[in-house]
């Protein structure tokens, strides 16, 4: 009886319609998904041990547990050998050898794809709202185009805000010593400083809006690794619920953004409507990113480019790009100084900065950052030591043959692979005494005709031996203006604060890929009377 009311049930259109949809919808994701995944190349699979009856699975989830210890043995063991690295947040990376860079930097896009890595490791088509914001892929050349060149404009607005951050984060009094989190306040100071250049006053000192671009900032890792946790085709399934925070921070900062998009977009075009000479009467337009993707939207003549959304999402995503990475390596930066043996750097370094600054007219300009020689090769020095790449290089073969590496390694389309960073910058065998901060091992006095001439390698440039960038085609588009600004945030520190020195550097933990600076992780400082 219960069993005839049961079927009669479950058989009424409006519970048979639905189940056979669903069903229909799960065999499409696992036909989908069974397509997907290239054969894993046969070769040491780092985390795996023998008698392991899932060996992927089981070194999956010890590599996630304890990375580091992954990385010194596949270093110790394998130095010159490509390992497989299976690890929760990503798709299983191939790491290829220290010397075979140079070989993954000569292949291009069509081979090894940037582009695919970056939207498979962060799951774009769940983690954003509007995927295809992403997927139109013109940062790169936004970056490079208009924001490297305009940096000299940009300084003195960066000196500004860096002044008015510090003053408001690690306080203005010259009596007392101040406890504070080193990582909690530079990414206050970053997410203000970037975003003056992002987006300009008022709105890059609104609170709400920083905290939204450096909320998004961790939402999308974040939601990305957990995503690549689930089988595929449950990800559309779970997606709604762990990228519910990224919708929040994504409306939140459209609503403040919005109007001030839609008053510039409106500028434009009466401006466009107008005689040059008529538009010389109008105030100069602002120089900042924005207005700079509004040309570029605009120029590319595709309407989708210049919604008020769009143009949101995508100075959200160059917070993304900018403002981890940027406090992650000015915290890091911050610890080495303090802690470095033998003790002085922090005086040598001042040094440097009052004279240069002195030198010229006692205000930043891009020609007097760049006469800080010392301070740049201590940056450069911390984010060698501590970059916050464990492993880098992170591109996807895309060429349908697959790619077979100068050491005979073939890897199927769809493979990902990757540069063992963190071995290649801690290896004896390519930096001297590579585990000690030598803030100075990158400059060099030398003796130019009768004068003294400081050589030195800036952060900037990027090599199979410095990583920390990336290098080749995609090296970061921003490490120009992120080494503009470290420096004006350094500078800053250095000459406005004495500091408690450490005795040794605090140790950060390890997420994903990546070496994390200690998020919590404190020291003193006090005011300097004598600037
Ligand atoms: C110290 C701070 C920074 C570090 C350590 C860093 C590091 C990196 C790395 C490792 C890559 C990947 C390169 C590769 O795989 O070859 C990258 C790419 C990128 N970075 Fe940065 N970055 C920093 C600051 C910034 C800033 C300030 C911006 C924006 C103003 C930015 C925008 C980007 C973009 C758009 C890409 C993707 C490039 C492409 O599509 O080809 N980064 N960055």
């Amino acid at each position: 009886m219960l069993s005839d009311t049961l079927t009669t049930l479950l058989l009424r259109p409006a519970v048979v319609v639905p189940a056979l949809c669903a069903l229909v919808y799960v065999c499409v994701l696992l036909l989908k998904w069974r397509r997907r995944g290239p054969r894993l190349p046969n070769i040491p699979i780092m985390g795996a041990r023998k008698g392991d009856w899932f060996p992927i699975l089981q070194a999956q989830w010890r590599n996630t547990r304890d990375f580091k210890t992954v990385m010194e043995q596949a270093h110790a063991q394998y130095k010159d050998e490509a390992v497989l690295v299976p690890v929760a947040s990503s798709p299983p990376l191939v790491m290829l050898p220290h010397h075979e860079v140079d070989f993954m930097m000569q292949q291009p896009d069509s081979v090894l794809g940037f582009n695919e890595r970056a939207f498979e490791l962060y799951q774009v088509d769940y983690t954003f709202v509007d995927p295809s914001v992403p997927r139109a892929t013109l940062h790169e050349a936004l970056l490079r185009t208009a924001l490297t060149p305009r940096i000299g404009t940009l300084v003195p607005a960066l000196a500004d805000e860096v002044a008015w951050a510090f003053d408001k984060h690690w306080g203005t009094n010259t009596t007392e010593w101040r406890e504070l989190c080193v990582f909690e306040t530079m990414r206050h100071i970053v997410g203000g400083v970037a975003n003056r250049a992002f987006v300009g006053l008022p709105f890059c000192r609104n609170p709400e809006l920083v905290n939204s671009g450096m909320a998004f900032a961790v939402d999308i890792p974040l939601s990305g690794a957990l995503m690549n946790l689930f089988w595929a085709p449950l990800r559309p399934l779970v997606a709604p619920l762990i990228t519910l925070p990224n919708r929040i921070h994504t409306r939140a900062f459209r609503r403040l953004i919005t109007g001030e998009i839609k008053r510039r977009l409106k500028d434009y075009d009466a401006r466009q409507a107008m005689s040059p000479d008529e538009a010389k009467s109008l105030p100069v337009e602002p120089s900042d990113l924005l207005q700079w993707s509004i040309h570029q939207a605009k120029s590319n003549g595709n309407p989708f480019l210049w919604r008020a959304e769009t143009l949101a999402d995508r100075i959200l995503i160059v917070n993304f790009a900018a403002i981890h990475t940027t406090s992650f390596t000015s915290t890091w930066a911050v610890f080495d100084l303090v802690a470095s043996i033998p003790r002085g750097t922090v005086d040598i370094l001042r040094e440097e900065i009052k004279s240069v600054l002195a030198a010229n007219g006692g205000a930043w300009t891009k020609k007097a950052l760049a006469q800080l020689v010392k301070l740049e090769s201590a940056m450069r020095e911390s984010a060698r030591l501590s970059s916050i790449l464990a492993v880098g290089l992170g591109r996807v073969v895309v060429a349908e043959e697959g790619l077979t590496t100068p050491s005979g390694v073939h890897l199927d389309k769809g493979q990902h692979v990757a540069a063992p960073v963190y071995a290649v910058m801690l290896d004896d065998h390519v930096y001297e005494d590579a585990a000690t901060f030598k803030p100075f091992r990158f400059c060099s006095a030398a003796t130019e005709g009768g004068g003294q001439r400081q050589n030195y390698v800036p952060l900037t440039t990027t090599g199979p031996d410095f990583l920390a960038f990336g290098h080749g085609k995609h090296a970061c588009p921003g490490r120009y203006f992120a080494a503009a600004e470290l420096k004006l945030i350094l500078a800053y520190a250095l000459l406005h604060y004495e500091f408690e020195i450490l005795p040794v550097k605090p140790e950060g933990p390890w997420y994903g890929l990546n070496r994390i600076p200690p998020l919590t992780a404190t020291i003193r400082v006090r005011r300097r009377t004598n600037v």
